[in-house]
């Protein structure tokens, strides 16, 4: 089985952050006249800064959106590497300052990831399921979420059939210990999006496409919910 795949082309960067922006806006907007309110999940990384920069001036009512991020490397917020920072630092900002973030770190239990499961577990359901919109990145090793090609549990994380809203992750080209979302959650979207910048990229999906066993081609080899590719060079 294959998923529904939507190719967006852009001629630069800009372009296509300014409309992906917009449809996600469109999106979240359309929520919260239907249902009174909308969640969004985000991945991290440095892609998706110039989309946020344009996310977050877009006229929609901020307050009612619940924003959350798709992974999170296991590090202090105040870190460089906190996908955490990077949405305070770039999404939270202009029309966007009155959404709520719900994050997957736990200070709490800030030398454990797995410790900490449960209550960021508990944090994703609260959000209600299927969540409006969710945006994937993808590494240059083929990794999107955090499902890292040789992490330790990502024949769990892969389960379509798995009941948990988050697991966490430990990779060789992860850096430190990660928490993410699982498939199962990723695919339970109203919009699914992939963002990626880059000729290597679009290469690297092609092959994934082809059959090359990386992690992305598990959000490709799906028919729970369409995706939507953005891409520039
Ligand atoms: O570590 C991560 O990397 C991926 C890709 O990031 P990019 O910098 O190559 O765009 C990202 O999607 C993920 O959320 C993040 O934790």
């Amino acid at each position: 089985m294959n998923a529904k795949i939507n190719r967006h082309e852009f001629a630069d960067k800009l372009t296509l952050a300014d409309q992906l922006a917009r449809d996600i806006a469109s999106k979240l907007d359309a929520a919260i006249k239907a249902r009174g309110k909308a969640t969004l999940a985000v991945s991290g990384g440095g892609t998706p800064k110039q989309m946020f920069a344009v996310l977050c001036e877009q006229e929609i009512d901020w307050s009612k959106v619940t924003i959350t991020l798709v992974d999170e490397r296991w590090v202090d917020t105040d870190s460089d590497r906190s996908n955490a920072k990077l949405v305070a630092d770039h999404l939270l900002h202009h029309e966007a300052h009155t959404a709520t973030f719900v994050p997957l770190f736990d200070s709490a239990h800030k030398d454990d990831v797995d410790a900490a499961l449960g209550d960021v577990g508990k944090r994703i359901d609260a959000l209600g399921q299927p969540l409006d919109v969710v945006i994937l990145g993808m590494g240059p090793d083929g990794h999107t979420a955090s499902f890292f090609p040789g992490g330790d549990n990502l024949d769990k994380a892969l389960d379509l059939d798995g009941k948990q809203a988050v697991i966490s992750m430990r990779a060789g080209g992860a850096g430190e210990p990660r928490i993410t979302l699982t498939l199962p959650r990723v695919l339970d979207a109203r919009t699914l999006y992939l963002h990626i910048e880059g000729n290597d990229k679009k290469e690297l999906l092609a092959k994934a496409e082809a059959g090359e066993d990386v992690p992305i081609r598990a959000v490709l080899t799906q028919d729970r919910v369409p995706l939507d590719v953005f891409w520039a060079p």
